[in-house]
């Protein structure tokens, strides 16, 4: 509710109860915020896949005047959620999520009737890089129905979309999630209202988005994000600093630090290596290593073993996570691998893993997810920051989080 009206506040015209809302509250979680905004449009996300008209109905009844339908549906439950729209004085939106074919199946429902077509990528697959702007740029070609788009859109690409012909711009996350809602809205709004005042940056390579967004969140955000998966046991910061980059491995013996020296020299600029060497009482690390890593320009080291000369690793600056520090060094003999698969911190790591380390410790990422990951890692940070701002207002952790009512019974 409050979040609700934060959006209203910063210009918000439709207030969308989200499917996950409606399986949480029923259509109470409708009735409510009819109550509350008799003069906004209440779209329910109903999703409906089957028995539309009964569902229809139960939006209708509960005071929605836009009830959603998956546009994968029958043509059957699409046709019979027409007919209950039309009889409870509704409109209805059919939603393309996960259509296989978007594109043909918009020009179908248009023939059925529906009132508008939400062109629509969901949050899972928003999380690995699909974005509904190019897709409705080619529905708006082909439909003259009003169309709606949703999908992680934020001020640049709700005037993307609005520019590509979209009518209604469904906004999730960029304002539910944001620390400032009504902000948030407003600047959706003037996007919306002045689509050509707004510039449109250029995010650059996926990699650079990936490093960009693992160095705003944290290792805590990340590890949420795996599930609890991914975290280096008995890793700590030596030398503190956040560090993010692809992992350069090296799996070397007690005694010998040839490899890890070695390491520096393959390396690229903005890499990490990761050493695994067994021996805590022998150092396979120390300040002229740290040195040379930097000014080869690697972003940071992290060593299942022992490091040495404390001081000077200090002084350099570089981040350092090590599981341990000793004064005795071994020697140059040369065995060992660079970029073979190494277990480090208990876990697995591949040359290219991401490998983000801050205060709280090392988080390996595996290569072939790192952009899902990331970006579901910047949700957990965005949720994490508005429920500061909610605790901020006076609110307890317990309180906001519902947690008894959450609580397994
Ligand atoms: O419909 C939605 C999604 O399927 C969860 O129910 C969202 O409301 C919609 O995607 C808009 O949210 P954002 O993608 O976070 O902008």
């Amino acid at each position: 509710m409050e979040i609700a009206k934060e959006a209203v506040a910063g210009g918000a015209d439709w207030i969308e109860i989200g499917t996950p809302l409606i399986k949480s509250e029923g259509m109470n979680a409708i009735r409510t915020m009819r109550k509350a905004f008799p003069d906004r449009t209440i779209l329910a996300d109903m999703k409906t896949v089957d028995t539309g008209a009964m569902e229809v109905e139960m939006a209708a009844k509960a005071g929605a005047d836009v009830a959603i339908v998956l546009g994968s549906a029958d043509d059957s439950t699409i046709l019979d959620a027409l007919r209950s729209a039309h009889k409870y004085g509704v409109r209805l939106m059919a939603d393309l999520i996960s259509a296989p074919d978007p594109v043909k199946r918009a020009v179908e429902l248009e023939a059925l009737g529906v009132d508008y077509i939400n062109v629509h990528v969901g949050i899972d697959q928003q999380m690995i890089g699909k974005d509904p702007v190019s897709i409705l740029m080619e529905i708006s070609e082909k439909v003259g129905v009003q169309l709606a788009v949703a999908g992680g859109l934020d001020s640049e690409s709700a005037a993307q979309a609005v520019r590509a012909g979209a009518r209604i711009v469904i906004v999730g996350g960029n304002i539910t999630r944001s620390d400032n809602v009504t902000e948030a809205a407003k600047k959706i709004r003037k996007s919306v209202d002045s689509p050509e005042s707004v510039d449109i940056r250029d995010r650059g390579t996926v990699d650079q988005e990936i490093r960009e967004i693992f160095k705003e969140v944290s290792t805590s955000n990340i590890s949420d994000a795996m599930h609890r998966k991914g975290a280096m046991k008995g890793i700590h910061p030596l030398v503190r600093g956040k560090m993010v980059g692809p992992a350069v491995t090296v799996q070397c013996f007690p005694g010998d630090w040839a490899k890890t020296v070695e390491a520096i020299d393959l390396a690229k600029p903005g890499d990490v290596i990761v050493i695994y060497n067994e021996s805590k009482d022998i150092a396979c690390w120390g300040g002229l290593a740290t040195l040379s890593s930097l000014n080869k320009g690697i972003a940071g080291v992290v060593i299942e073993g022992a490091v040495r000369d404390i001081d000077e690793v200090e002084n350099l600056g570089l981040p350092i996570y090590t599981s341990n520090t000793v004064p005795n060094a071994g020697d140059p003999k040369g065995f060992g691998e660079i970029n073979a698969e190494i277990t480090c911190g208990s876990q697995a790591v591949k040359p290219g893993d991401y490998i983000i380390g801050d205060e709280s410790g090392v988080v390996v990422v595996p290569k072939e997810r790192a952009y899902e990951l990331a970006r579901r890692a910047k949700e957990v940070n965005k949720e994490e920051k508005r429920l500061f701002d909610e605790i901020r207002r006076g609110g307890t952790l317990s309180e906001i989080l519902k947690l008894k009512k959450w609580e397994k019974i």
